[in-house]
């Protein structure tokens, strides 16, 4: 916790890994196996569960670990329970040691073209889809009176700064920073300790699938941004979790939006995070403004593509 104790170390621990099957989830949960943790992962598709399960256990360092897959959609209260009571059944009902909550899907498109139901599913599938699953792993891990137990959860990016398309999606990860914030602060009661990525583009199936509905000028834009490999993505996480860091970046760019916008959040490097706050000083304008221009010159063009799509009429 002080950057001077003994960095994390998996092995023999229970890792519970939701969105575990695909992108991000499976590479981090790849990462646990070789690390020799038991590794439970969540989603709903079975099928992708299945196959994410032959590829984790390939990877298996020794014959004794638990390497299981489970299928719930971890959108309510009750199921995010369940889900966590299953994947406890083979630890006789012991807390994991260490939860990351991966699992989260996007639909970025114009503010003006979403239905209601887009804007509250945003909510579920950015903000609800993690944090009940932190209230179910916090209250068993409290119960237990469990120690030194891990509750990591996955923002983007764009929970620390935003930009057109993504109203449905930004405001779910930015609330997940919130909740993060304040179980850093409240589970040291139970000696507890919380991170939080903020991961940039990473090239996976669900970045795939965003990009189905993904307005060209918002794909403009995100071209500044190369991206990572689920792969590097997910070092990038366990790196900072295992040197205990509350914030957690793998990319400059999102270094940058995080010392600048760090707020009271707990710091990573007192030098470093100064150097990024200066460059993110003079840098973010630069950037923001040339966006504004982008997007106030595109105002003709997407009239049209409202016109041609009825919206007027
Ligand atoms: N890719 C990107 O550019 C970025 C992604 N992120 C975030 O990183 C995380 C991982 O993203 P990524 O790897 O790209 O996504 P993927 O779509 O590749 O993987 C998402 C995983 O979550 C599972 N999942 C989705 N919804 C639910 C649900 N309701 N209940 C249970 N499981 C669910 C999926 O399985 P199934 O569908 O079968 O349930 C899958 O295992 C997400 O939280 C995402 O918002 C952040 C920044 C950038
Ligand atoms: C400081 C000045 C530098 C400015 C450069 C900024 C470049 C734009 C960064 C865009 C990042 C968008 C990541 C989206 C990730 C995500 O969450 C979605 N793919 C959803 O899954």
């Amino acid at each position: 916790m002080f950057g001077f104790s003994k960095s994390w170390n998996p092995r023999g621990l229970h890792a519970y890994v939701t969105g575990g099957s695909t992108g991000l989830g499976l590479a981090l949960a790849k990462i646990l196996v070789l690390k020799g943790a038991h590794v439970s992962i969540v989603a709903r598709n079975q099928e992708k569960l299945d196959k994410a399960i032959e590829e984790l256990e390939l990877l298996r360092v020794d014959a004794a670990q638990k390497v299981l897959a489970y299928s719930f959609s971890l959108t309510s209260a009750e199921t995010s329970t369940t889900a966590l009571e299953a994947v406890c059944a083979p630890f006789d009902g012991k807390a994991p040691d260490a939860v990351f909550a991966c699992a989260g899907a996007s639909r970025p498109a114009f503010f003006v073209e979403m239905e209601a139901q887009h804007l509250e599913q945003g909510m579920r599938d950015g903000y609800w889809v993690q944090a009940w699953t932190a209230w179910a792993a916090a209250k068993m891990m409290a119960k237990q009176q469990k120690k030194g137990g891990k509750i990591v959860l996955v923002s983007s990016t764009l929970g620390y700064m935003s930009f057109l398309g993504w109203a449905s999606y930004s405001p779910a990860k930015h609330a997940l920073r919130g909740l993060a914030d304040t179980l850093q602060s409240e589970l040291m009661l139970y000696g507890i300790s919380v991170h939080i990525y903020f991961p940039p583009t990473m090239h996976t199936p669900g970045y795939e699938e965003e990009n189905k509905t993904k307005p060209q000028i918002v794909k403009e834009i995100e071209d500044a941004d190369e991206g990572l490999t689920a792969e590097q993505a997910a070092k990038a996480l366990y790196r900072g979790v295992e040197s205990g860091q509350a914030h957690i970046t793998g990319d400059l760019i999102t270094s940058l939006f995080r010392a600048s916008t760090r707020g009271a959040s707990p710091k990573n490097n007192w030098i470093l995070d100064g150097v990024y706050d200066a460059i993110a000083y003079v840098a973010t304008p630069i950037w923001r403004s040339s966006v504004d221009k982008k997007v106030v010159s595109h105002r003709m063009e997407h009239h049209d593509y409202l016109a041609k799509k009825g919206f007027f009429t």
